[in-house]
């Protein structure tokens, strides 16, 4: 087994705990986000709209791409992200005009 050095394995722990806050962060972000989202697809549903919208979907990739830059996080990471998440609503908005 490798031992580690005793204070490698505090920044080690310490590092590990701001990722797991940071993780707990996204995932409530991420609920909060999917919250709004599933409000849009019964407004959407109600008023007979399409479930995409890739107007509002493209100004919000260049947005993204804009900010992630300016954070010095890769956009092109930044865009898969998004596009992955949209990917979901999307889908959620799809069942959610089926059922009404
Ligand atoms: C949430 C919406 O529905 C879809 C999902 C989007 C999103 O998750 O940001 C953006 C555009 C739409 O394709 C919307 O139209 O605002």
């Amino acid at each position: 087994m490798t031992t580690i050095d005793p204070s490698v394995q505090a920044e080690l722990a310490r590092l590990r705990d701001s990722i797991d806050n940071i993780d707990a962060a996204v995932v409530h972000m991420l609920a909060e986000r999917f919250k709004c989202t599933q409000q849009v697809g019964h407004l959407k549903a109600e008023h007979k709209l399409p479930p995409a919208d890739p107007a509002r979907e493209s100004q919000q990739i260049d947005r993204l791409r804009r900010l992630a830059e300016s954070a010095k996080l890769d956009p092109a990471f930044a865009e898969k992200l998004l596009n992955f998440i949209i990917a979901e609503v999307i889908r959620h908005h799809e069942t959610i005009a089926k059922s009404s």
